[in-house]
């Protein structure tokens, strides 16, 4: 019996209930799960459970920093061994550029095997000019870059508006796709209110300047979160933040598969 039998098995039985799914290497309907420390072996089960359904492994904030010597190179070597790429977390990079660091760091990331930088300006005030030039500087270096909008600091307010022409013009330099921020909580961050519910006319601003939504990963921490995303752009909706042992819940919610998002595959289909 081959490797994937029992996908195909169940693939002539069962078809998706909700849509179609983009299948890896793609360019749509991401998901990036962020690590804040797991070990190699649940790495390594995380990854064999799950590996078709991992775009990306973000090792959160500055904890690519704190490993053992030599296990976050082996890390590092094992997620892309399973075709999933691998990037410290938007902060530390910021703590690079508060120190004047920007090429020593990407440095050490090449040297190191991660495949992704992201530019962030979370907790940072970061110049359009040096946002640019990290940009450009990670791209020619032959990473694939994330960019980030949105704030991570209480109080501090930017609107869906300056935040979409940020990810346009992040695109516009090289970004492969922009990410906006939800933090690990989901609350009161980004386009998300207090209870963690998207703001739908910030959303709508938002996504009147974005015209191809596969160019966004919306950090999506909590599931009603994913659910939400999913009703309203589909199954192939790019997501971030998902926590690791969630990835398996949130592919059945992408296809159908559970029953917040089954509902509405039997209402298309009863056309109610
Ligand atoms: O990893 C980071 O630096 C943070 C962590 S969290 O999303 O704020 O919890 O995320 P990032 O999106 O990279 O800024």
């Amino acid at each position: 019996m081959s490797e994937d039998a029992h996908i195909n098995i169940w693939r002539e039985v069962i078809a998706y209930p909700l849509g179609e799914r983009a299948a890896k290497p793609r360019n749509k309907g991401l998901t990036m799960v962020i690590d804040k420390g797991m070990g190699i072996g649940e790495t390594r089960d995380l990854l064999q459970i799950n590996n078709q359904h991992i775009d990306f492994i973000k090792l959160g904030f500055g904890t690519s920093m704190l490993y053992a010597a030599g296990t976050l190179e082996e890390k590092i070597q094992l997620v892309r061994s399973y075709g999933v790429d691998i990037y410290p977390g938007g902060t530390f990079l910021e703590v690079a550029i508060t120190q004047n660091k920007i090429r020593e760091f990407l440095d050490v990331c090449q040297f190191l095997g991660f495949t992704t930088i992201e530019v962030s300006d979370g907790t940072i005030p970061l110049s359009r000019e040096v946002r640019e030039k990290v940009i450009s500087s990670a791209a020619e270096m032959g990473f694939r870059v994330l960019t980030e909008v949105g704030k991570k600091i209480d109080g501090s307010e930017v609107t869906a508006q300056t935040l979409a022409q940020m990810a346009l013009r992040d695109i516009k330099n090289g970004a492969y796709k922009v990410i906006v921020e939800g933090r690990e909580s989901g609350l009161n961050v980004g386009l998300y209110d207090t209870k963690g519910k998207m703001i739908d006319d910030d959303l709508q601003v938002f996504m009147n300047y974005i015209d191809d939504p596969s160019k966004i990963i919306w950090e999506a921490p909590l599931k009603a979160q994913q659910q939400d995303l999913i009703t309203l752009f589909g199954s192939d909706v790019n997501l971030g933040n998902i926590p690791a042992q969630e990835v398996l819940a949130v592919e059945a919610l992408r296809v159908g598969l559970r029953a917040d998002t089954f509902k509405l595959a039997i209402a298309n289909l009863l056309e109610i």
